[in-house]
């Protein structure tokens, strides 16, 4: 095991991405944004995916040098057709006018369509939520998901991701998909021979499983909560497809590309000026507030706690990364 510093498994990333086919630019975001997860313990879509982006961009079914194009949708709308290629860029480009629109009109919905998310959600979120603006960002995958009673998986693992500010400029962010468990920690489950929780899946006969490996094979995910969850994955599939012009996640159709993982949905981002609130108490104070009251109760862990440490001991002393992992890595930079 090596231990890596950030800025050095960016630049070993981005020597892939670029081996691979993407433009400079979409190859600085990815890297920063893969590393960036693996830094912060999320395992499910660090160095793990990878692989998935390369065979991805090899199949042809991504277009890494995408040029996302902007349209206005008025006063508080922008809308982003990525372009068949990575959300992140299309989310990049639409940022700055954004977080304008939200200061200048109190909010903003950014409706991004024909987009590839293959990773963790808090970093759409988090710089916003640092620049004083709450920040709602929701993306639909692919079908992995039955809700109760379906007979096969309509949903995907649509994840949520919530960022806001606290006082002394913390930021309070959760960021979950809407299964149990998402499906890179059903994969990694199944290389890691773990059983999965009893509430997590079911095989292709529609059966509970515990077997990761039932679930891969035709079965489904189940969305935490039962019907809850479920409505919360219509929202994401209305929000994140209906609402930007963007694939469902049972939609999405790579038969054609073999290789090809990352799904080609779409992204909803809703910015919110709290500062128009009108309330006399600051906002971040209030969210304080709220956090305090949560500890006092006895919540010892708030979501983002346990990302934000691993952040911090991984900045202090490098990113653990396997001599497997490594290798693998230098494989991948050669096209
Ligand atoms: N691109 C895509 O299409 C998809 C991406 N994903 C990504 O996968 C990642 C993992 O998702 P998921 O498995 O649902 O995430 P987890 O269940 O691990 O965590 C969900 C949230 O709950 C918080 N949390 C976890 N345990 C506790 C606890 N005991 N007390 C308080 N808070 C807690 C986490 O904070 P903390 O981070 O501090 O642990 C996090 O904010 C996410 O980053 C998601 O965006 C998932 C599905 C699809
Ligand atoms: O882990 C998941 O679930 C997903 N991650 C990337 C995109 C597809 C679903």
């Amino acid at each position: 095991m090596t231990h890596m510093d950030f800025d050095a498994l960016v630049a070993l990333l981005r020597r892939i991405f670029l081996a691979n086919g993407t433009s400079e630019a979409v190859a600085d975001i990815l890297a920063r944004n893969c590393a960036s997860a693996e830094r912060d313990g999320a395992m499910s879509h660090g160095l793990f995916r990878m692989a998935g982006y390369v065979s991805t961009l090899r199949s042809g079914w991504v277009d890494g040098r995408a040029q996302p194009q902007l349209e206005d949708g008025g006063a508080s709308f922008l809308r982003v057709d990525a372009a068949n290629g990575f959300a992140q860029p299309a989310l990049a480009i639409a940022a700055p006018m954004a977080i304008d629109k939200a200061r200048a009109t109190g909010a903003c919905v950014v409706a991004i369509r024909r987009s590839h998310h293959f990773a963790a959600l808090w970093p759409d979120v988090e710089p916003f939520a640092q620049q004083g603006l709450v920040a709602i960002a929701m993306v639909n995958s692919m079908a992995y998901v039955a809700p109760p009673g379906a007979r096969h998986p309509v949903y995907g693992t649509n994840p949520l991701a919530f960022a806001a500010p606290r006082a002394d400029e913390r930021i309070v962010v959760f960021d979950q998909a809407v299964s149990v468990l998402a499906h890179g920690d059903v994969q990694i489950a199944a290389r890691d021979g773990h059983m999965l929780p009893a509430d997590a899946g079911v095989d292709a006969a529609g059966q509970p499983t515990r077997d990761p490996q039932a679930v891969l094979d035709g079965g489904a995910l189940l969305p935490f909560g039962g019907h809850k969850g479920a409505a919360i994955a219509l929202m994401i599939e209305i929000m994140a497809a209906a609402l930007t012009g963007g694939l469902f996640s049972a939609e999405v159709d790579w038969s054609a590309h073999p290789g090809a993982q990352t799904p080609c949905t779409g992204e909803c981002l809703i910015l919110i000026d709290p500062s128009r609130s009108g309330s006399a108490v600051g906002f971040a104070d209030r969210v304080e507030q709220m956090v305090t009251a949560l500890q006092e109760a006895g919540q010892a862990r708030m979501p983002g706690d346990r990302r934000f440490a691993a952040r911090e001991k991984a900045m202090r002393e490098g990113i653990p990364v396997s001599a497997h992992m490594l290798r693998q890595l230098e494989a991948l930079t050669t096209a």
